[in-house]
């Protein structure tokens, strides 16, 4: 048996590693909604594959290979392999798994994951001790370490903690650095009487050189990278809802591992109200969470759900009388922060890996779909409504 599975790595490996990835992309489809990879990016990935300087092992060469041929060929249209062909087989299945996924969003995941192969076969080392962390840019968000937790503070409390440009750069920074320290778990939590009042308004006012097209293409790029940190994060991840929360600060709570509240928390994603669509993944993860009319009353008419709904809905794990929410959720956190950090890794790995590719797949359709919105008269009209004063949630 050994034997045999020996054999089968190897050949698996010169099957994965030969033909599909060194053959030039041929007659690939170019265009689609500009926000996804390019053709060229998509030429350079195949290239910098060949130059990973680790292996990434074959569960990673099998998603390469899936995404290759899909961005490709499009959806899986040859015959299932015999039972006993197991390498054509096991590669036919990953092709055949990615199921009607566009050639496009194939060719985006496929930059994506080459992009984080090649970041991390560059990483000098492992871990990143939290003496050396390098701290936020501004004081909008404040990262600490502590008792094998990292917490990473929404500290803008007069503006209910909107995230700024700035705080959304901040925070994937505080991610990436808290993925390799010390910590056994990390904690995203609010200062003041709101967790987090979503995308702060005012990001749409600074309009670039290039017009509102240039500012809805950089923010959808930001948001995309902003999301695929959490869909990516390897430990456990908590968040300490300490108040009400709005928008996106909502829809990324589908991504946590657990959810903490206050009784006096609330939860309210109202895109339609600001001509805006889902992001967060939540348009794929709320539904599965839910069930499909729930999330829709939330996503499409921005339904309010109190802490006590969103617990029986499934989205929030545990909700804490405000008195005391401080005080037990800390002492539960620490007491989970000394178990053993690699097999919390581990599990987390199990439970969330089967579905990471597809959340990068609806990561990046949310965000190419945002982008047409952010340009829309309705975004536009509902934006200016806010900052007018005229219009409050
Ligand atoms: C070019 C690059 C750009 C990059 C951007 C990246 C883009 C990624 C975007 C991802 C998509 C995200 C979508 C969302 O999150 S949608 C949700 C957006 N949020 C809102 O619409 C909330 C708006 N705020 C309110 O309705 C109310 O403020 C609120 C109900 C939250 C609280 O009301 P309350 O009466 O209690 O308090 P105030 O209104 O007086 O608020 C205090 C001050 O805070 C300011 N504030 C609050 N929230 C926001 C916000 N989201 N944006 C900007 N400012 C906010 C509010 O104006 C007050 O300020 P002043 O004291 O100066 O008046």
């Amino acid at each position: 048996m050994a034997g045999l599975a020996g054999r089968f790595a190897r050949r698996w490996c010169s099957g994965l590693l030969g033909s599909p990835l060194q053959v030039p992309a041929l007659g690939l489809h170019v265009g689609g909604p500009a926000m996804l990879a390019s053709q060229k990016d998509f030429n350079n990935a195949v290239s910098q594959v060949k130059l990973l300087k680790e292996d990434p092992g074959n569960e990673v060469k099998l998603k390469l290979y899936a995404l290759y041929k899909q961005a490709t060929e499009g959806p899986c249209n040859v015959p299932k392999p015999g039972m006993l062909d197991f390498i054509n087989k096991t590669k036919w299945d990953a092709w055949n798994a990615l199921g009607s996924l566009s050639k496009e969003a194939a060719r985006q995941n496929y930059v994506d994951l080459v992009s984080r192969l090649s970041a991390s076969s560059e990483s000098p080392s492992p871990e990143a001790p939290a003496a050396d962390r390098k701290q936020p840019e501004s004081d909008s968000l404040v990262v600490t370490s502590e008792d094998g937790i990292t917490t990473i503070r929404l500290n803008r409390p007069a503006k209910k903690n909107a995230l700024t440009t700035q705080m959304y750069h901040d925070i994937i920074a505080a991610l990436q650095a808290a993925s390799k320290d010390e910590s056994a778990i990390t904690v995203l939590t609010g200062s003041g009487d709101y967790y987090c009042s979503g995308n702060d308004l005012t990001n749409f006012t600074h309009l670039p050189a290039g017009g509102l097209e240039e500012m809805a293409r950089s923010a959808a790029a930001l948001l995309r990278d902003f999301v695929n940190c959490f869909i990516d994060f390897p430990k456990p991840l908590v968040a300490v809802v300490n108040g009400p929360a709005v928008g996106i600060s909502v829809t990324i709570l589908g991504l946590f591992d657990v959810v903490y509240a206050t009784d006096r928390a609330s939860f309210h994603t109202p895109f339609s109200h600001l001509g805006q669509s889902p992001e967060g993944c939540s348009s794929y993860t709320f539904p599965k969470i839910m069930g499909s009319s729930k999330a829709a009353e939330m996503l499409l008419f921005g339904k309010k759900l109190t802490a006590q709904e969103a617990c029986a809905q499934g989205l929030v794990t545990e909700v804490f009388p405000d008195g005391t929410f401080q005080k037990e959720v800390w002492a539960r956190l620490k007491a989970y922060s000394k178990l053993p950090p690699n097999a919390m890794r581990i599990s987390k790995q199990i439970i969330r890996n089967r579905e990471k590719e597809k959340l990068h797949a609806v990561n990046a359709e949310e965000s190419s779909v945002l982008r047409e919105r952010w340009q829309s008269d309705e975004c536009m009209n509902a934006i200016a409504s806010f900052l007018s004063r005229k219009a409050k949630l």
